[in-house]
């Protein structure tokens, strides 16, 4: 593993049974709260931004709010907030989803997409791949190009990645870290 790949995994926390009996929850806020780590992350994800040509980044509520912003900033792209249902004031596009522990619906403004919009999706966690996968429907349907979706973790043995094949058709999922 890298350097960086070390120095991420080393600031995530591993919670057992939370939220639910089962779940292994892995929790970001020790690499939010080390500088170092913070930037290292920001910095790869806005590479990858770079690479695959985005020119907007959606960040997924809430955790994909706390990384996306800072690489949005670093890329130089706008951010787009996708919200769960019922907290963006305009005329919004919808979308039900279920996740490893549950089920939820999330939203984006539809004018803040475009249909000359690339969209690098970033989040912390893939699982179940069932959030990213109604984001990535959400901004199809808002005319937008997807660019590719890019995680700190995806946690393999959930089969995320077989999930959203069909749905990222062909564009790329980069995760910094799969366990
Ligand atoms: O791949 P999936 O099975 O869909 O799970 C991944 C999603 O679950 C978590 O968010 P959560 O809905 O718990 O919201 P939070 O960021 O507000 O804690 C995580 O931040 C991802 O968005
Ligand atoms: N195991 C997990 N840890 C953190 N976030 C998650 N989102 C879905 N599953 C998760």
């Amino acid at each position: 593993m890298t350097d960086i790949g070390e120095l991420l995994l080393s600031r995530i926390r591993d919670v057992a049974d939370y939220p639910e009996p089962g779940v292994m929850f892995k929790d970001i806020t020790p690499l939010l709260a080390d500088p170092a780590a913070f930037t290292a992350l920001t910095d790869a994800l806005a590479e990858i931004a770079g690479r695959t040509g985005a020119t907007k980044v959606v960040g997924l509520e809430a955790r994909g709010f706390i990384l996306g912003a800072p690489v949005a900033v670093r890329a130089g792209l706008g951010f787009i907030p996708v919200r769960k249902a019922g907290k963006l004031p305009g005329a919004t596009l919808a979308q039900a989803y279920d996740l490893e522990y549950g089920s939820a619906e999330i939203e984006v403004h539809a004018e803040d997409l475009s249909a000359d919009d690339r969209v690098l999706v970033v989040d912390d966690v893939l699982a179940t791949g069932g959030t990213a996968e109604a984001s990535v429907q959400l901004i199809r349907r808002a005319g937008a190009e997807v660019a590719g979706l890019a995680v700190l973790m995806e946690l393999g043995f959930l089969g995320g990645r077989a999930r959203l094949e069909p749905a990222l058709a062909g564009a790329p999922l980069e995760a910094l870290l799969t366990v």
